[in-house]
């Protein structure tokens, strides 16, 4: 509400009355109304008094009686209040008041910055106070110039500091109030000084002057000693102003003095004006040119509206939070007691290794309890991170990770394990409202923090997620937690995964939504792929959907999944193109290890592939590993999963190759994990989501219409429908282009050394020796000698295949 109140606000002139919290506009044209006649009528009052106050001083002592005759222009009221203000209150001051009255009349009816009016008030006021002060010296002149109270403080002041302290008293406030109120500064009354002098120097050197800047500049130096306070009071009426730019624009060889008296007058005698008129100006925005593809497409959008991928099933029902279930331990449980004892040990520990602490504050999560230690001066932070296995043992609590110094804090962190830890159910992360209202592409509610707030990660941004765990730590209700997040939020349309489960039994219940959010291969049985040969044939499926898709982007003219499918929907791309809204893929294995173990290279090339280029086209890798072991990470697909999920692991070597750090080894298993997106590493408890919870959702997702089929990737011809002697180079094997590559730098034609190097199988290798054969790369099958090899080095064999593809 307030943010809109403010957007709004600048646009808002005197014309358009914004909506008022307590007053409706008839109540603030009452209001504002009654507020500037009073002022109007103070003022009269005020004036008259001038002339017919001493007449009528002694009428007032009769007031009550009608038949007293008074000469004020207001009458009795009129002199009773001008009485009141200008005799028994402030003098002549009490005019600001008049004025202040029509000023906050003005405020209101045109619906101005209170907090500017209020500043007024407080200003005036004391300007009030000062003038009559300052008035009291003359009473002897005319006792109504200070009023009683002017008089009285004036006499105060003299009795206590004298006449010359009570001068030099108003001086300082005078001087103060110049300086706080219109920001006068000392520089810039001595350039305001020096350039009268240079003026008045000149105008000494001839009478007359052609048209210069002084003029202006000294107006702007005026201009300037007032602007800052423009903000807060403009000040300077209106008419004056044009009038003044007008002699200075139209005259431009009038004698110098008169322009500046005009000036000085415009700015010494500020008058009651309220807002300065702002010209607006009026932006006419220019229509872009509609070209003819942008005609129909708007005409279409006009016929049928945007396209909307999820018309097909247009009925289709968001599982529903109940689906989930409550736990009775959810919410914090630490008490005082345990809070305080580890407090004391920490304490304790820290004096024996001579470590002072300053302060200590703790925050307490779900799993653990941060303690954020401030140190003593002096004590090295590299101390205390040496000292980690020492403080654990004495702690001897499991899973006591030092944080030493916290990222961006000069603090030290000690998280202990709490005593009981508390679940955090998978309903209470999708109900968050950060869930709820994510605009991301992929959100996916992993958990929450330390601080018990929900993490909410996107896992398009991502672009890919390595997750890592012993087994038994949380790995497969993690997994869980993904897919159940996206099914919370996204539509069957919008997003397909394609899952492998080499374990045959994790995933398995997902069979159930095949027809609304599983991707497949063509001719295919069950979605789901449990069978390493399947495994190799969808991936390789996959980076000829990649590659699909990019040709699709390059045709649109698009740099990713999101402005085509913007592109699309506004009805921009024509299906008969070729053109079909994309929906994001998520692909998940588990057991990545197992997969890599028996297919080696054949998997991790097409995996890398895909993560190193398939982000921009809607295609997301999570791989989960139970083994973080290097041959199964290696390096290449490290450097592609910049977001990384490490569960309890056995080691500190394991969590290196996970995270390029300690810590996951120090974890308590049931979900306590660390998170890191490429920087900083936070520590979460992962949301908890229990078999018979996803089989309720896929139930419910799965008694609800489906398409057709599974959304079907691209037909993969694997490597057994290869003939002996693929002559045909679109055929080859994938690999092929390594293994030439290898062969011409072993300068060695032999099966086994493909089967060594790209581990793979003796009937694959064998084939690709055929087809380097048909390649003319190697020589023909010598029996037990290896194969000659025909290509000297690797220019010649790039030679040779670029030859190939004239
Ligand atoms: N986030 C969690 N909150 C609470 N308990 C959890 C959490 N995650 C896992 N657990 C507990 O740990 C047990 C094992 O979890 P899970 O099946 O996910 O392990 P895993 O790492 O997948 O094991 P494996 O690799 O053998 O499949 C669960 O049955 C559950 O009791």
């Amino acid at each position: 509400m307030a943010k809109a109140k403010k957007t709004v606000k600048p646009k808002k002139k005197k014309s358009i009355k914004k909506p008022d919290l307590t007053l409706s506009s008839q109540q603030k044209l009452v209001l504002g109304s009654f507020l500037i006649i009073l002022g109007i009528l103070f003022f009269i009052a005020f004036l008259s008094y001038l002339f017919t106050g001493h007449v009528d001083q002694s009428a007032l002592s009769e007031f009550g009686s009608r038949e007293v005759v008074t000469k004020n222009w207001l009458s009795k009221l009129g002199a009773w209040i001008s009485d009141l203000f200008i005799q028994r209150g402030f003098g002549v001051a009490s005019f600001i008041i008049s004025g202040l009255t029509f000023l906050s009349g003005i405020y209101v009816l045109t619906d101005l910055n209170k907090a500017k009016l209020r500043k007024h008030w407080f200003w005036g006021i004391l300007v009030i106070i000062w003038l009559s002060i300052f008035f009291g010296f003359f009473t002897h002149i005319n006792d109504s110039l200070s009023g009683v109270i002017g008089f009285e403080i004036n006499s105060f002041f003299q009795d206590y500091i004298g006449k010359i302290g009570t001068i030099l008293l108003l001086t300082f406030a005078f001087i103060s109030y110049l300086a706080i109120r219109f920001k006068f500064t000392p520089q810039r009354i001595a350039s305001m000084f020096k350039k009268a002098s240079k003026d008045i120097q000149k105008d000494f050197n001839d009478d007359f002057v052609p048209v210069d800047n002084s003029y202006s500049d000294e107006a702007e130096a005026m201009k300037s000693a007032f602007e800052v306070d423009k903000k807060v009071e403009p000040t300077i009426s209106n008419h004056s102003k044009i009038e003044g730019t007008t002699q200075l624009e139209v005259n431009p060889t009038i004698p110098k003095k008169q322009p500046t008296t005009t000036i000085k007058t415009e700015t010494i005698s500020p008058k009651i004006e309220i807002e300065e008129p702002k010209v607006e100006i009026e932006v006419e925005t220019v229509k872009e040119e509609l070209s003819e593809t942008d005609n129909l497409a708007n005409k279409l959008v006009e016929d049928f509206g945007q396209f909307d991928p999820t018309l097909e099933l247009g009925n289709y029902q968001f599982p529903p939070l109940d689906l989930l279930k409550k736990y009775d331990n959810e919410g914090v449980t630490i008490n005082q007691e345990e809070l305080e004892n580890n407090k004391n040990r920490i304490v304790e520990t820290l004096n024996n290794y001579k470590i002072g602490i300053a302060s200590i504050k703790a925050t307490i999560g779900p799993t653990v309890t941060l303690y954020e230690i401030v140190p003593e001066a002096g004590i090295r932070i590299s101390k205390i991170k040496n000292l980690e296995d020492d403080i654990a043992l004495s702690l001897s609590a499991l899973g006591i990770r030092i944080i030493a110094p916290i990222p961006g804090k000069g603090t030290i962190g000690i998280e202990v394990p709490n005593k009981n830890s508390t679940i955090v159910s998978m309903r209470s992360v999708i109900a968050s409202q950060k869930f709820q209202k994510t605009e991301m592409h992929l959100p996916i509610a992993i958990g929450k923090t330390i601080s018990n707030e929900t993490l909410v990660v996107d896992l398009a941004k991502m672009p890919h997620l390595l997750m890592a765990g012993a087994t038994g730590q949380g790995k497969s209700v993690g997994l869980n937690a993904v897919l159940t997040s996206l099914l919370y939020k996204k539509h069957p349309a919008e997003v397909k995964f394609v899952l492998v489960d080499p374990k045959k039994v994790e995933l398995t219940l997902f069979n159930k939504i095949e027809r609304h959010y599983l991707a497949k291969l063509p001719d295919e049985g069950e979605a789901i792929i449990t069978d390493n040969t399947k495994v190799i044939h969808t991936l390789n499926s996959l980076c000829i959907e990649m590659d699909n898709r990019y040709e699709m982007l390059k045709n649109a003219l698009c740099r990713n999944i999101v402005e085509y499918n913007n592109k699309f929907k506004a009805r921009k791309l024509n299906p008969n193109d070729g053109h079909a809204f994309l929906p994001y893929i998520v692909l998940v294995v588990d057991e990545f290890a197992d997969l890599i173990m028996t297919a080696g290279k054949e998997v991790e090339t097409p995996v890398a592939r895909l993560a190193q280029l398939a982000r921009a086209i809607g295609i997301h890798l999570i791989i989960a590993t139970q083994r973080p072991s290097v041959n199964v990470i290696t390096g290449i697909i490290k450097a592609n999963f910049p977001a990384r999920i490490a569960f309890r692991v056995s080691s500190k070597i394991d969590s290196r190759t996970i995270l390029d750090a300690g810590g996951a080894d120090q974890l308590i298993g049931r979900g306590d994990m660390l998170y890191t997106q490429g920087n900083d590493m936070i520590r979460i408890q992962c949301a908890f989501v229990d078999t018979p919870e996803v089989e309720k959702i896929v139930d419910f997702i799965g008694g609800q219409k489906a398409y057709p089929d599974a959304y079907l990737l691209p037909e993969y011809v694997g490597e057994e429908s290869g003939t002996s002697l693929d002559v045909d180079i679109t055929d080859r094997d994938v690999l092929f282009k390594d293994a030439a590559e290898i062969i011409v730098t072993a300068q060695q034609g032999s099966a086994s050394l493909l089967q060594r190097k790209l581990k793979l199988g003796y009937n694959r290798a064998g084939r690709l020796i055929d087809q380097l054969e048909a390649a003319g790369i190697v020589g023909g099958f010598e029996g037990s000698k290896a194969r000659q090899v025909l290509v000297v080095d690797l220019v010649a064999l790039d030679q040779l295949l670029e030859n190939e593809k004239k």
